[in-house]
């Protein structure tokens, strides 16, 4: 089983991750993990920190030498901009009068609608949003990231899966249907100011973003993680909670701003007729004397009872519009009682270009987890021989 779990404050010194289960001699480095957080960072829309900001990676446990030693891994994201919060952000007691003294640390008591701010304060006992903010930003996809360059090194290395991913929809500008990224995509995608794999499209997405942003306000959109090289029979039909696309729907549904995942063709699916919404089989040409089942389309996005099904793995998460308009919404300070403007400091326009890397990395953490259940192995020669042997000896293939 693979486990992984993070810490920290949006403001805070450092981000803190773990990811406990992996086998030994996965082949990663800290450059990988810069690789993918640098990759986080960018996208037309992103906001004034994303670029003043760096993220300081040191891999502190479970790695010697570029390969992993099947211990734990251990992760710190650094925060370039904590000197800046060292009072406000401080895990042991500060003088009052040094807190007085710093507008930052005056209690933020305008809570945003669509953020966490208010359900926060209520559920913990706080009377200033900052404790919840902190923890509730995105700023923690970080770390999720840096633990998702690992689990894509696994992958990679052991079965010769490549997750990829692209942007869909930005508002309601959408890319036309059937654009499938192969696995080499990422770096040419990663070129494009919004991630979207299809030009006239992206350039549609760019204005939409820059109307939003002049009209002070934001946007939200859909992206799609494609998976190749996958084997049939990751996941399970046989109960709720082993179906890969319980799993795959409750990682992505886990990322801040998440309000739909989609499988396959997801809601289309669900407007067609039975005839036309599924993935027909055919035999394909033997080359060995053995069945061999294709299917000639991939409606079903690569899995079907809860298990993948060998065809490419597609899935679509839909983010929100970031909910610190800077159009501020109408709210109440908790303070006074009295009517306000949301809390508004800065924010993204648009964060779905980078949050595309963030939905790559929960994809690659759920089947990693779900590779090692299926094939095992305490290392990566090992879990690969059991992969092949399981793969050499399908029944039908
Ligand atoms: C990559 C990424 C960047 C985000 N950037 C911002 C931001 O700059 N401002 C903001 O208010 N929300 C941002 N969000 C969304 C909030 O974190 C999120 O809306 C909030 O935590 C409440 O959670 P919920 O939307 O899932 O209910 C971002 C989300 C992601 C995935
Ligand atoms: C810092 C990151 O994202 C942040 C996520 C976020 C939110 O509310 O989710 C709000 C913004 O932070 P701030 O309010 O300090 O400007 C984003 O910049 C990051 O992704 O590294």
């Amino acid at each position: 089983m693979l486990r992984w779990l993070t810490a920290g404050e949006s403001h805070g010194q450092q981000l803190t991750a773990i990811l406990e289960g992996l086998p030994a001699g996965v082949r990663v480095q800290t450059a990988d993990l810069d690789l993918d957080l640098a990759r986080r960072r960018l996208g037309h829309g992103r906001g004034a920190r994303m670029s003043f900001e760096q993220d300081v990676v040191t891999l502190t446990g479970g790695v010697r030498h570029g390969v992993t030693q099947g211990g734990p891994i251990a992760v710190q994201v650094g925060n370039t901009e904590w000197p800046k919060w060292t009072t406000v952000m401080s895990a042991d007691p500060v003088d009052p009068e040094v807190l007085a003294s710093q507008a930052r640390n005056a209690p933020l008591t305008r809570p945003r609608p669509g953020h966490a701010d208010l359900a926060g304060m209520q559920k913990y006992g706080f009377d200033d949003a900052r404790p919840v903010l902190e923890r509730a930003s995105a700023r923690e996809t970080a770390a999720r990231v840096a633990l998702g360059a690992v689990a894509r090194a696994f992958l990679r290395q052991a079965l010769d899966v490549e997750v990829v991913s692209h942007v869909v929809g930005i508002g309601p500008v959408v890319v036309p249907d059937g654009i499938v990224p192969g696995p080499q995509d990422n770096p040419r995608i990663d070129e494009d100011p919004v991630r979207c794999a299809d030009p006239a499209t992206s350039e549609l997405m760019v204005a939409e973003v820059d109307d939003a942003r002049k009209n002070g306000d934001t946007l939200g959109g859909v992206i799609e993680v494609v998976v190749h090289g996958l084997p049939p029979g990751l996941g399970s039909h046989v109960h709720w909670d082993r179906r890969l696309d319980s799993r795959l729907a409750g990682a992505l549904m886990g990322v801040q701003s998440v309000k739909a995942v989609e499988v396959g063709d997801g809601l289309e699916t669900a407007r067609r007729r039975g005839s036309v919404a599924h993935d027909e089989m055919v035999m394909a040409d033997s080359v060995d004397g053995q069945h061999r089942v294709q299917r000639t389309t991939d409606r079903a996005g690569g899995i079907e009872g809860g298990m993948t099904n060998g065809e490419v793995l597609r899935v679509r998460a839909a983010m929100k519009p970031i909910s610190t308009v800077p159009r501020a919404l109408a709210t109440v300070d908790v303070a006074t009682g009295e009517p306000a403007v949301a809390i508004n400091q800065r924010s993204d326009a648009c964060a779905v270009p980078r949050g595309a890397v963030v939905m790559e990395a929960m994809v690659a953490l759920v089947l990693a987890d779900a590779a090692l259940e299926k094939f095992g192995g305490d290392s990566v020669p090992e879990t690969r021989r059991n992969a092949q042997a399981y793969l050499e000896n399908l029944k039908i293939r």
